[in-house]
């Protein structure tokens, strides 16, 4: 056999969902690696024989190989900072009083129009950094600091450049419908109307977005406002996905199944009538652990309801500077698992097969399978639950990507 890198002393959490053993787990495994891809995964008894002289092989100690972690819903491109609403909200305020008072995401939105490219630049690179350090490999930004299209189209640009000289891979989603600008204020459907037929067309036009993204809630976009531009973006060929039920139940979550969403998002007030939709439709709903806990927030995601009707989970860090100001991807993990009740399984099958179900890339990534991109994380743990039982020793030994090992200095 020749392989550009073989991989032993290894255990493998695989996450293929065809598996029915526990995290797709191959104990004493191995692994080769070809051309980016993986060409052999098995146990290590049975590796075919390779020239052990030509090829590097790398040992694992007996640590555990995962797929790389992907973080399916950021906001990690913004500037400046909102601790004097997190002040607030300690004194009483809540998230929705100081939105409707003009701060919240507006107040983010005046920092972002204010802020050059190369500033966001580099404060997007120390956040991917910092997220690359604990095992991610491909990450989702959305925009929706700019509210008007000059700098919707800015933060877009940012984070497709942070994908081509990071080794994390982006995926962008446009999300101009995050809030009502403030020279829109009373007239959301003409800002609605600036969304569709100026800002989408032209970041389409310079290939700036793999999906589009409305926050639809009684603070934001109510559902007609949403399906419009939902279904612009569908009708352009975009993916859409939706930030749904969060404060609220306006059934955008079912609305976006129909329209072919690859995700609902948030949606701890989504009903049950709307998850059957989402079965029906296959969409997948991803949990923000990260906002729950910020926003102190009461009402659970219906994650009983959720396995019933067998909705793939994806758990994402949402970071961002007012809801869930936590750039740590593995957190989310502890965190989905204390606070949702989620298995460590399940925690990590968020975090990995189906993140990228809601991305739309789970043929590429997500699980460790023949043909699939090599991108995965070696870890010093004894068992994969330790990844959501514990935080703060980073266990991340090795970052691969594409079948290339991340140098320390690069993550
Ligand atoms: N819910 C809407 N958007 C973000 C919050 C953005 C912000 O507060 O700046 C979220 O996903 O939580
Ligand atoms: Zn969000």
């Amino acid at each position: 056999m020749s392989w550009d890198q073989v991989w032993i002393d290894i255990n493998i959490a695989t996450m293929d969902p065809t598996s029915t053993i526990p995290y797709g787990a191959i104990t004493q495994g191995a692994m080769a690696i070809k051309e980016g891809k993986i060409a052999w995964i098995g146990e290590r008894k049975d590796l075919p024989k390779f020239d052990t002289l030509s090829t590097p092989i790398y040992r694992g100690k007996g640590g555990w190989i995962t797929p790389g972690i992907i973080d399916a819903h950021t906001h990690l491109v913004f500037a400046g900072n909102r601790a004097h609403e997190f002040e607030q909200r300690l004194e009483g305020m809540s998230y929705e009083d100081i939105a409707l008072a003009g701060g919240g995401i507006l107040s983010t939105v005046n920092a972002c129009r204010e802020a050059s490219e190369a500033e966001l630049f580099e404060l997007g690179r120390q956040r991917l950094n910092a997220l690359a350090r604990e095992g991610v490999t491909t990450v989702e930004i959305k925009s929706g600091y700019g509210l008007d299209t000059e700098t919707e189209l800015k933060l877009l640009r940012v984070a497709r450049a942070l994908g081509e000289h990071h080794h994390i891979d982006v995926k962008t989603t446009f999300l101009g419908a995050h809030a009502i600008a403030t020279e829109y204020q009373g007239r959301a459907d003409d800002y609605i109307d600036l969304v569709i037929n100026d800002m989408l067309p032209k970041v389409i036009k310079d290939n700036l977005a793999d999906a589009v993204d409305v926050f639809c809630e009684h603070i934001a976009f109510n559902h007609a406002q949403t399906k419009q531009v939902l279904t612009a973006a569908k009708a352009a060929g975009l993916n859409i996905k939706l930030h749904a039920e969060q404060l609220s139940n306006l059934g955008g979550s079912a609305m976006a199944a129909k329209l072919g969403a690859l995700s609902v998002d948030h949606i701890e007030f989504i009903s049950e009538e709307s998850i059957k939709v989402l079965s029906q439709y296959g969409t997948c709903a991803t949990l923000l652990p990260g906002a729950y806990y910020s926003l102190r927030e009461t009402q659970l995601p219906p994650i009983a309801l959720l396995r019933q009707y067998k909705i793939p989970m994806v758990v994402a860090s949402d970071y961002n500077p007012g809801s869930s100001p936590i750039c740590s991807s593995l957190l989310m993990l502890n965190m989905s698992c204390i606070l949702f009740k989620l298995t460590p399984e399940e925690a990590l099958q968020g975090m990995t097969i189906n993140a990228a179900k809601a991305l739309g890339i789970a043929d590429n990534v997500g699980s460790l399978e023949i043909g699939k991109v090599a991108d995965f994380c070696l870890w010093d743990i004894n068992t994969p639950a330790q990844l959501a039982y514990t935080y703060g020793v980073n266990a991340c030994q090795q970052v691969v990507k594409s079948g290339r090992v991340i140098p320390q200095k690069d993550r």
